[in-house]
């Protein structure tokens, strides 16, 4: 099986046809969240994908709680197989009772944030990776209207978005909501620019 290094982390990337492979968006999302994440810390993400950021925070961070959720089966089996605890679920639906009565630190989530119509959409269990619905927004507005209620108070978010995403949308969204929103990392790839915005709740 085909494993990567990153920041003292080796990850089993699983098959690539089935599990989002990481690349620039994870990479950036990973070195955000290492600036962020602090010992003692407990930390969930969603639609934790082969597992790479999380695997990337526990190998440099020996002191944290991590929990991470994702949609895809494949992807599940990758992330455990990479020693996360991992829970099969959409978004924060199937958190155990456990992890309900506990608020988290730190929230972190790549969403799929590619505008996607009917016809773009790819067969599979990897269209999760990528499909963002017809604004690019869908599973991110769906995350940001349910994140306040799994944060501590002072807790924060990390998202990864597009330039194509729409960045103002992002942010309204995401102050109406009562987050002090900052961009923390951008990086253009191509034909777009990847952002990593960060959220503090007031
Ligand atoms: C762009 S990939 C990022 C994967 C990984 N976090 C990374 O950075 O390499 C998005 C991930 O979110 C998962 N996902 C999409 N919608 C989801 C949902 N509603 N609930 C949980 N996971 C979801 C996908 O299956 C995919 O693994």
């Amino acid at each position: 099986m085909v494993e990567i290094e990153y920041r003292k982390a080796r990850i089993k990337l699983g098959d690539t046809d089935l599990v989002y492979e990481p690349a620039e968006d994870s990479f950036l999302l990973a070195d955000a969240a290492l600036i962020e994440a602090k010992p003692g810390m407990h930390i969930l993400e969603i639609g934790t994908g082969s597992g790479f950021v999380s695997a990337v925070l526990l190998a440099n961070l020996k002191d944290i709680r991590l929990v991470a959720t994702e949609i895809n089966p494949h992807a599940v089996r990758c992330a455990k197989m990479n020693g996360i605890e991992v829970i099969r679920t959409d978004l924060f639906k199937g958190l155990k009772p456990r992890h309900q009565e506990t608020r988290f630190d730190l929230i972190l989530f790549n969403p799929p944030y590619l505008p996607t119509s009917k016809e773009e959409k790819i067969p599979g269990w990897l269209n999760y990776a990528f499909d963002g619905g017809t604004s690019g927004r869908e599973t991110l507005d769906r995350f940001l209207d349910e994140v306040r209620d799994y944060l501590k108070p002072g807790g924060k978010i990390l998202v990864l978005i597009s330039s194509i995403t729409g960045m103002e949308a992002v942010k309204e969204k995401m102050e109406k909501l009562g987050f002090v929103v900052e961009v923390v990392a951008r990086k253009k790839v191509s034909f777009e620019e990847l952002i990593v915005v960060r959220g503090k709740l007031r």
